[in-house]
């Protein structure tokens, strides 16, 4: 199947577990994988029949402003099953790296793969 790609979305929000961490935003970083056929759309040059990756993009800033999760895990299965209802993604794979959180390393973070190909 083919894929929509969106790479290295930065969006700021309230994530974390700890106390000190509910009272700031903190950076995530998200990768997405959105599958789909492209033929229609590459074949009429239309955007209506493909996957908006600016419209999903708008929708994840809203997303994040909207919540304040604790863990990681729940940001991206939420996220998931918002985008899987809103717009027309039978598959996603979808990672979110918070970059800040471990000093020692790059990011940390989860993937997580939803729907069927
Ligand atoms: N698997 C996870 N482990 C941890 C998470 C998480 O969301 N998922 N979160 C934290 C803290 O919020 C951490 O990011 C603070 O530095 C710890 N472990």
């Amino acid at each position: 199947m083919d894929r929509v790609l969106i790479e290295s979305l930065a969006v700021d929000t309230v994530i974390g577990v700890y106390d000190w961490e509910r009272s700031i935003q903190q950076r995530l970083v998200l990768d997405l994988e959105l599958a789909t056929d492209i033929r229609p759309a590459a074949r009429d040059d239309d955007l209506a029949l493909t996957l908006n990756y600016a419209a999903i993009s708008e929708r994840i800033g809203t997303f994040a402003d909207e919540h304040a999760f604790g863990l990681v895990e729940t940001f991206a299965e939420r996220l998931a099953a918002v985008l899987r209802e809103e717009f027309a993604i039978s598959w996603l794979r979808l990672t979110v790296r918070k970059p800040g959180a471990i000093p020692t390393a790059s990011a940390v973070g989860v993937c997580i793969e939803r729907g069927e190909c």
